[in-house]
């Protein structure tokens, strides 16, 4: 099913249509909209429900089948066409222009955005450029990063992997926890606010990921797989695990509706030093979801802050239009001043 423009439709369709094996009734416009989610109802303006019950042999002739029930969809989609308070979500990331590694994590900003009557904006924050060797190197991007994020109504840390723009992201979460600024870090995410956590708050200036510095003297982010630390290959602890909330009235096991459980997907090989969680526990850093063993952080949170948030799960992955993920939704009411709603 092509796209065209909405003036090349008839033309279009004809020319299609003489092709083997096609009729006009099996061919569907999807013109150019607004946004993506009229493109259902232009599905069901030309009738393509049906088309598709004929060319399947489900349809039962002298039953007509029930219109396809769109009312929601139809009430998000000229919603989102006039949203116009805007919210802005800083994405500190490895940013290479290449926005679709990002999909998820943008799909689930605007899930949770249109059902907050907010118009999304993402700021692009390449996390190299907050770096102070940026300032040196090169300073008009290092002017541009900290100006977006600091102009930001909240940031967010999303996953990956090796050391490159680590710092920036630590200096990114550092500036959320300092200025409360709302933050939701993933995977990744949380792991460098806890290393931040540690160096700026408990003093440990030697706090690392073993991913970043093997060798490192205070390792608060350590290798945990989920089978053998020698074998090599499928390491990766993926998939869907249940997170227990570990208190009811944290801002997370609220936003889920104070579940005492939620089954999130994961994917990554390192976790919170679980020997070291008392230490950071004193130190007013709550672990807030652990797993079923209690030795595997799942959600952070810092009580004292307007929004600080960090799982090692990826929320993102379950959000639907109309079916926010929590998470996200506590991201953008913190950010657009509606989380006491
Ligand atoms: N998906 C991620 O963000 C992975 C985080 C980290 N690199 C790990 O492997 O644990």
């Amino acid at each position: 099913m092509p796209q065209y423009s909405a003036t090349g439709r008839k033309c279009e369709t004809e020319t299609l249509a003489v092709l083997p094996s096609s009729g006009v009734s099996n061919i569907v416009n999807l013109h150019d909209v607004t946004n993506i989610w009229h493109i259902p109802l232009l599905l069901r303006d030309q009738r393509a429900h049906e088309a598709i019950l004929k060319v399947l042999g489900l349809w039962c002739v002298g039953k007509v089948p029930q219109e396809p029930k769109l009312s929601e969809w139809t009430e998000r989609a000229s919603r989102f066409d006039k949203l116009k308070s805007p919210v802005r979500i800083a994405m500190v990331g490895k940013y290479t222009g290449i926005s679709d590694s990002y999909l998820s994590i943008l799909k689930a900003l605007l899930h949770a955005s249109v059902a907050l009557d907010r118009k999304l904006v993402v700021d692009w924050v390449p996390s190299c450029d907050l770096e102070d060797s940026a300032a040196v190197e090169t300073p008009d991007a290092y002017e541009k990063a900290w100006g977006l994020l600091k102009g930001a109504n909240g940031v967010l840390v999303p996953g990956g992997f090796g050391d490159r723009g680590v710092q920036g992201k630590i200096l990114a979460a550092k500036h959320a926890r300092e200025n409360n600024v709302p933050y939701l870090g993933i995977c990744l995410g949380m792991q460098i606010a806890v290393i931040e956590y540690a160096r700026s708050v408990m003093k440990l200036r030697d706090a690392n990921s073993t991913e970043f510095d093997p060798a490192a003297k205070t390792p608060c982010v350590i290798f945990m797989p989920e089978g053998s630390k020698t074998h090599m290959g499928a390491t990766m602890r993926l998939g869907s695990r249940r997170t227990f909330f570990q208190v009811n009235n944290c801002k997370s096991a609220k936003l889920y509706a104070n579940a005492n459980y939620v089954d999130e997907r994961h994917r990554h090989r390192y976790e919170v030093n679980p020997d070291m969680v008392s230490e950071f526990e004193k130190a007013g850093l709550s672990f807030v979801g652990r797993d079923e063993s209690g030795r595997r952080m799942e959600i952070i949170e810092l009580p004292t802050h307007k929004f600080f948030v960090g799982t090692q799960f990826h929320p993102e992955f379950n959000s639907r239009p109309g079916k926010p993920s929590p998470l996200f939704l506590g991201l953008i009411a913190a950010s657009s001043g509606q989380l006491e709603h």
